[in-house]
């Protein structure tokens, strides 16, 4: 197969994100797809030579071992441009140079972006011109209506790549794989059988030197609202037709649109906590209000856990837990699926008690199923058993496959931009409580499990 050429336009080359995650995930994918045609452009307001920025790549590379023909034909040809995307004669020069398709990866500050989407309209844009966008996307639900609005009139929607790396696991493929395969599964996935829902992405590292942002969106932005309530609607979708970008983003979007805080009541269906000073597996915090560049008075949370309900017929009474917080003591990211109890369990039994859990943990993706069954010795004994597995690990890591999807302008695994208005419309209630101080801003030690007071989510081990 030969594959069409793009011009890879990294806007914002000289940035952590590149550096870090785009330029590694592209040396990956050139490995292992040698026929791919990449010309890659980095973008910057800081001057940088052509042989500096082929340094920053090639560095970038080879943290993946990158290597290779693709690898080497870009390293060649690969240039650096020194201007400022906001001016639409700068963009409009540099998409003179395209070769093939452009892609446009926005790796830039969102306001820088929002910006720059502003300037493309006075761009006469190449067919086929796919945007790639980073998150956060928008600040809220108008802000993100009103981005995606400037979007659609640049390209159509199934050229735009908002992008979420948690889709960008095989994880999504695994979960699919996995729910739709199994007779033994979908017919038990609802209301009928299924107790709770909880999500949970528990983080070791700290801010890490990101206050800039992050004490501006905090645990419930940064990690619910952008990732966790995209792998709720993978969780909670309807079986869809096909892979195709279609068929599951309007399955995403049909969950989304349908889920609201717990009870409808923002100020009880969430909690927030933030970090004080401690420890995490040796490496000693500083209480998070004492972090560089942290406001204390911004009440920025490091740890939040929301409570949803889907309004649907498959999922009335469901709660969905989502759960994601930073300094925390134990790195937990799974999905826990509790089942109901037996109906019945005949007399004569003792044990039997414990829900069916199955539960799928993130990145390494492995999955544990536990069933009470008959153990040793006496058969009326019912005990606990786990059966696990492991899913592959996928061929890239999950920025790798962002960039297959946007090289390939395959939307699938991207965010759309109805379902980004949602999830913001999802969690404004609750942030707004927030704000207005109607849910208390608790407090846990760096390398606890979070307040004392907290009733724990999912299964602690
Ligand atoms: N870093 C991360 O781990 C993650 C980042 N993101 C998102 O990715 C985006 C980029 O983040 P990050 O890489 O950390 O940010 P950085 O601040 O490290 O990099 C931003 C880049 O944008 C460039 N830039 C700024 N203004 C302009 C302009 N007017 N014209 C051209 N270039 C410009 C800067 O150029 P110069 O260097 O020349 O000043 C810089 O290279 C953000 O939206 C962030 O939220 C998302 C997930 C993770
Ligand atoms: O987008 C983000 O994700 C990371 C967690 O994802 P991981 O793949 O690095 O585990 C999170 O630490 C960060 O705060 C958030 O912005």
């Amino acid at each position: 197969m030969t594959r069409p050429k793009t011009t890879l336009f990294l806007l914002g080359g000289g940035g952590d994100l590149s550096s870090r995650l785009l330029l590694p995930a592209l040396g990956q994918l050139l490995t292992v797809q040698p026929d791919r045609q990449v010309t890659l452009v980095g973008v910057g307001v800081d001057e940088m030579t052509d042989a500096t920025w082929r340094d920053v790549v090639s560095a970038s590379f080879g943290t993946v071992d990158a290597s290779g023909p693709a690898i080497e034909a870009l390293l060649r040809d690969t240039v650096f441009r020194t201007a400022d995307v906001t001016s639409p004669a700068a963009l409009t020069e540099l998409l003179d140079d395209a070769e093939g398709t452009p892609a446009l990866y926005f790796a830039l500050p969102p306001a820088v972006t929002v910006k720059a989407c502003a300037a493309l309209e006075q761009v006469p844009l190449p067919a086929g011109t796919v945007l790639a966008l980073e998150k956060p996307f928008g600040t809220n639900a108008d802000s993100a209506t009103a981005l995606n609005a400037q979007l659609a009139k640049l390209v159509p929607e199934n050229q735009i790549h908002r992008v979420d790396h948690f889709l960008g696991r095989s994880t999504v493929f695994n979960l699919l794989g996995l729910r739709f395969s199994n007779r033994i599964l979908e017919p038990l996935w609802n209301s009928e059988h299924i107790e709770s829902i909880d999500i949970i992405y528990d983080e070791q590292l700290g801010l890490e030197g990101r206050a800039g942002y992050y004490d501006r969106a905090g645990a419930l932005v940064d990690m619910i609202q952008s990732h966790l309530l995209q792998v709720m609607a993978l969780v909670a979708m309807e079986p869809p037709s096909t892979l195709d970008a279609a068929d599951l983003r309007d399955a995403k979007g049909l969950v989304l649109r349908a889920t609201r805080p717990w009870g409808d009541a923002p100020t009880t269906s969430g909690r927030r906590a933030r970090y004080t000073a401690g420890t995490v597996d040796g490496r000693n915090y500083p209480s998070y209000v004492d972090e560089k560049g942290v406001t204390p008075s911004n009440s920025t949370e490091t740890l939040a856990e929301v409570t949803l309900q889907v309004n649907t017929w498959r999922w009335a009474g469901v709660p969905f837990t989502l759960r994601s917080g930073k300094a925390l003591g134990k790195r937990r990211r799974e999905i826990v699926i509790t089942f109901k109890s037996a109906k019945w369990v005949p007399t004569g039994f003792t044990g039997g008690a414990e829900p069916t859990v199955l539960r799928l943990f993130l990145a390494p993706d492995k999955m544990s199923l536990s069933l009470n069954i008959n153990g040793a010795g006496d058969p009326h004994d019912l005990e606990r058993v786990t059966f696990d597995a492991e899913f592959s690990p996928g061929q890239f890591d999950a920025y790798g496959e962002v960039l297959e999807g946007i090289l390939d302008n395959d939307p699938s695994l991207s965010v759309r931009g109805d379902t980004a208005e949602q999830s913001w419309r999802i969690v404004e209630p609750i942030l707004q409580a927030w704000r207005e101080g109607l849910t208390p801003l608790e407090d846990y030690p760096a390398g606890s499990t979070g307040p004392k007071n907290w009733s724990p989510v999912g299964i602690v081990d």
